[in-house]
């Protein structure tokens, strides 16, 4: 739409609560996810203010004393950017804005920003673009009281009521043609990809910045885009991957992440397309991450969301050569251990038995360690599929045996 908002540099202060289903420590968690985000957007964050309640005031978020504690701090240390963990409603976003002299972005807000300044192809912009608007549409009120009031009008008073509406068409206006485009884009990548023909289709899944670009680089000789930062792959690559004379077809695609806008789950239907229509999903996790278990169930959230929660699917868990457990000691008795304390051995029985041997395997894709096992195992599950499809082919691609294993490609 609109350019995408600018906020590098910016100082930024984040906003979260605790509540009954949410924890000082998931607070915390999130806070750091959060703050990652802010810093992939360009942002510096000075300060974290938490709140315990019950649950959000409907009207301005936090409770009246912790807003003027935050009023204060942002005059003080003029604080460009204030951003809230959770989505704000149209109203708490307008009372927010009203009383607060800087910028109030929710989570959601700050994702559709990182997407409109990663977004490189005219796909993935009408994407993100049609996201922001149906974001704007039932917001529009608030932001131009808003804009009004920063022009100096008259009080309080925003545009009439016609103005607001004649804007709203717009805006539907935009948002219809939008869709229209996304359509027919649609309908090409459909015809695209069924002239692909039989090629076994495989899918790298996983939370964002756990290295599915990477590993997609390693196994597929290709160049994708790798950075240590959220969302570096918006737009969905399709490589010819042949593992031993095995040729199949692997995508990376956009990156998952908790409370990831429904708007934008929506308009970026045809990148999950590729997920959805793939017939073996490799699932990668980053070990190192210390909350890759919720990372995971997430991603599952997700898949299941987009329907493609029982499809063949590898666990590959990645970057082994960063894990590190938390040291334990026998000797304190006050301390319990926990799967926090596992070696990387613990994790591969304990993930073995729950998904089968076959369908997780752990590795460190810049190191390339244990790529062996990896091929192996992606080669018989792509076998696997391709004989079921193709019987009279089982010939062709024998069962997978190490000696021969570097002659591939
Ligand atoms: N230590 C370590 N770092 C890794 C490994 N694999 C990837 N990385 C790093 O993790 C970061 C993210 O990698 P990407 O490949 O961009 O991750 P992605 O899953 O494609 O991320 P998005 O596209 O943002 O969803 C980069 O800095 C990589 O260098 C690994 O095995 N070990
Ligand atoms: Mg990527």
């Amino acid at each position: 739409m609109l350019e995408k908002e600018e906020i590098n540099y910016e100082k930024a202060v984040l906003v979260g609560i605790v509540t009954q289903n949410q924890s000082e420590e998931k607070l915390q968690e999130y806070l750091d996810e959060l703050e990652f985000l802010t810093q992939t957007a360009g942002g510096e964050v000075v300060k974290r203010f938490t709140q315990k309640m019950d649950k959000p005031n409907p009207k301005t978020f936090v409770g009246t004393g912790k807003l003027e504690e935050i009023e204060l701090y942002i005059k003080e240390h003029k604080i460009d950017t204030l951003i809230f963990d959770d989505e704000l409603s149209p109203a708490q976003q307008k009372n927010l804005s009203r009383q607060l002299d800087c910028k109030v972005l929710d989570r959601t807000n700050l994702i559709l920003d990182i997407f409109a300044q990663r977004a490189q192809t005219s796909y993935a912009r009408t994407q993100v673009e049609l996201a922001q608007f149906q974001y704007l549409l039932p917001r529009l009120t608030g932001m131009w009281t808003h804009l009004e009031r920063q022009r100096g009008g008259i009080g309080m008073r925003g545009p009439g009521e016609t103005e607001i509406e004649t804007d709203r068409r717009i805006v539907r206006d935009r948002i219809a043609l939008l869709k229209e485009k996304i359509r027919t884009i649609d309908r090409q990548m459909a015809v695209q990809r069924s002239n692909r023909g039989a090629m076994v289709r495989v899918a790298l899944v996983g939370y964002t910045n756990v290295g599915k670009s990477t590993l997609m680089n390693a196994l597929g000789k290709s160049e994708v885009f790798v950075e240590n930062k959220l969302f570096a792959t918006l737009d969905t690559t399709v490589r010819k991957v042949v593992i031993k004379n095995l040729p199949f077809l692997l995508s990376d695609t956009v990156g998952f992440i908790r409370k990831l806008p429904t708007q934008l789950v929506e308009s970026f239907k045809s990148t999950l397309d590729e997920v959805r229509e793939a017939d073996l999903l490799l699932h990668v996790v980053d070990i190192s991450h210390p909350e890759f278990e919720d990372h995971i169930e997430s991603v599952n959230q997700i898949l299941k969301d987009i329907k493609s929660d029982d499809k063949p699917t590898i666990m590959i868990f990645n970057k082994i050569d960063a894990y590190k457990a938390d040291e334990f000691d026998e000797e304190d008795l006050m301390i319990e251990r926990t799967s926090k304390h596992y070696s990387i051995n613990e994790w591969k029985n304990t993930w073995m038995s729950k998904v089968g041997e076959n369908n997780a395997v752990f590795i460190s894709a810049t190191e390339k360690d244990n790529f062996e096992e990896l091929r192996h195992k992606v080669y018989e599950a792509v076998r696997q599929i391709h004989i079921t499809r193709f019987p009279y082919n089982n010939f062709l691609y024998p069962e997978y045996t190490e000696n021969d294993a570097t002659e591939e490609q």
